[in-house]
């Protein structure tokens, strides 16, 4: 990556303010450092040149005095301009961040521990890029022009000095840019690749040690901390070995310059004040420079975080619509979903009418596409082919949010969030009173084991609904459904986790919920399926025409 790449200024316009600001202080700042060097010139030849008292350079001490203290608040207020710039470059990457992917959807923005990795710690590392690193490009850019206008007109001699050794840092910094770019990028996919693979053995580690596996994997663990660690080491190797290269030039650098003055000086073809002024800003200029080098690796790892994010930004979203949601009669016309890097179709063609205020049942058997024919509904998946269409729209023309507030939808497995069980029932109906909430949870048969506990609705969930066995989790969804009130209700296998009584009941509820409303449920069980006015098998007319196809074929030869 670039020092400044051109998509943080696109991405995040937090940035062009503080680049703007960053220049006015720079500019500012290299003017005190002219100004503190020549008044120190001026002060120490006055004194030991023409034996000044201090009631006669007292004005340049003074001035001396206010330079130094701006110098100061000019400093501060780079810092504090860089850490709020930070703070807001960080807010607008990540906010960007998260709205592409929620539009990537689930799934094309690929894994979730990588995601989160990038969105935590992978963009808290800009920190060291907006505090150290830029500040300090701006002024390697100002500093060295503005301190070499001064000596010029003085000490060309010097001035040539330093003009010819200046560039041999950065050209210096490129080459050590080249060998750590690949580093630190390898060294963040590890750190990606540890937190997903560290999230999936938390996630899974009952199983894993009920399967007595849980040592393996903390085997894999250690060994991707160990390579990880081992990358680390080496960026920092190269990172200290270059700041020791850089100091040793800059510091011959200077050395080569307060040695033609001191010949110069002995020669008497220099003044005392012009030597100072020189001897002053020469390391001054080197400055900037040697300080961008140092804090390069410091800030290469928000630099790789950002390039990645970068990428995931520029993955083109999947073109979707912006009318409104129609209704009307719900279409899929021949249509097919095939996973990436799966041979079977997810889904085979399917064509169906489903009309308003119908209850429908998907049957078929188990993997033959109806939770994708749900999710293709929902717009949470494109066809591959055929299309699906609402009152003779397309719904790919059709804006997701739109689609989605006509919906309510309870997933096979359904998500809760940690909270109260309350809050969990009011997700797609936020404003919802009390009662109403309390209602919704009769519907669904959650009322008596709700009211059972402690806190009854108050009752705060773990992380992923942890306290509730998977019945009553499903009922809190589905009293989550019951409470939106959409005129669309997707219910993926309603019953799936319920008991004779329980299921009876939720039936009803489903019924008496389906007036007025379209519903659409995938069913294995009879109960279910008896519900319905109408099923749709899907996969299996085409298995039939694959069949008759076959023996058609098999009769022929
Ligand atoms: N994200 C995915 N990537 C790849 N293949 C997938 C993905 N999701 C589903 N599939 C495959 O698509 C097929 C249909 O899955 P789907 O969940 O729609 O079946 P289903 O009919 O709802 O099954 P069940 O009745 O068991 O719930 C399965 O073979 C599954 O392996």
């Amino acid at each position: 990556m670039k020092p400044l790449d051109p998509r943080l200024l696109r991405h995040a316009r937090a940035t062009r303010t503080y680049l703007v600001l960053s220049v006015a202080l720079g500019v500012a700042l290299a003017a005190l450092v002219v100004a503190q060097a020549t008044l120190l010139a001026d002060g120490i030849t006055a004194v030991y040149l023409h034996g000044a008292d201090v009631h006669r350079i007292a004005p340049t001490l003074a001035w001396l005095a206010a330079v130094v203290a701006l110098r100061a608040a000019v400093a501060w207020a780079q810092e504090v301009v860089a850490a709020r710039s930070s703070a807001a470059v960080k807010h607008q990457l990540r906010s960007r961040l998260l709205a592409h992917v929620a539009a990537l959807g689930p799934g094309a923005a690929g894994d979730s521990g990588k995601v989160a990795t990038l969105a935590t710690r992978g963009l808290d590392a800009l920190d060291a890029y907006f505090a150290r690193y830029l500040p300090q490009l701006v002024l390697a850019a100002l500093v060295p022009v503005i301190v070499l206008a001064r000596i010029a007109p003085v000490d060309l001699v010097a001035a040539g000095t330093v003009a010819l050794t200046l560039p041999l840092i950065p050209v210096f910094m490129a080459l050590v840019g080249l060998h750590t770019e690949s580093a630190n990028r390898r060294q963040f996919r590890l750190l990606a690749r540890l937190s997903h693979h560290f999230l999936d053995v938390v996630a899974g580690l009952p199983t894993l040690r009920v399967f007595g596996r849980a040592r393996r994997q903390a085997g894999i663990i250690a060994r991707i901390s160990a390579e990880q660690r081992t990358v680390t080491m080496r960026t920092l190797r190269v990172a200290f070995l270059s700041s020791l290269v850089l100091e040793l030039l800059a510091t011959l650098s200077v050395a080569l310059v307060a040695v033609g003055i001191g010949l110069r000086l002995v020669d008497g073809g220099l003044g005392l004040a012009t030597a100072l002024l020189v001897l002053i800003l020469a390391p001054e200029a080197y400055l900037p420079l040697r300080q961008v080098g140092a804090n390069y690796h410091a800030s290469a790892e928000g630099l790789a975080a950002a390039t990645e994010v970068f990428r995931m930004l520029d993955t083109p979203v999947p073109p979707r619509g912006a009318a409104p949601a129609p209704s009307g009669v719900i279409r899929f016309e021949g249509v097919t979903v095939r996973h990436d890097g799966r041979a079977e179709a997810s889904l085979p063609p399917l064509t169906a009418e489903i009309r308003p205020g119908e209850l429908v049942a998907l049957t078929g058997p188990s993997g033959c596409g109806k939770s994708t024919a749900l999710a293709v509904l929902l717009g949470l998946t494109a066809p591959t082919t055929g299309r699906v269409t609402v009152g003779g729209h397309d719904l790919a023309g059709v804006s997701p949010d739109a689609w989605c507030r006509r919906v309510a939808w309870l997933p096979q497995r359904p998500w809760l969030s940690a909270g109260t069980i309350a809050d969990n029932i009011r997700l797609g109906a936020p404003g919802a009173t009390d009662t109403a909430v309390r209602r919704a949870a009769e519907q669904a048969g959650a009322l008596d084991f709700i009211d059972a506990l402690p806190a009854g609705l108050a009752t705060e969930l773990g992380d992923d609904g942890a306290g509730l066995s998977a019945g009553q989790r499903q009922r809190v969804a589905l009293a989550r459904v019951f409470l939106r009130d959409a005129p669309l209700v997707l219910l993926d296998e309603p019953t799936a986790n319920l008991d004779a009584d329980t299921e009876a009941g939720i039936l009803a509820a489903i019924r008496a919920h389906a007036a007025g409303r379209t519903v659409v449920m995938t069913a294995h069980r009879a109960t279910l399926v008896a519900l319905a006015d109408r099923t749709i098998l899907v996969g299996a007319v085409p298995d039939l025409v694959t069949a008759a196809v076959a023996a058609a074929a098999e009769a022929a030869a």
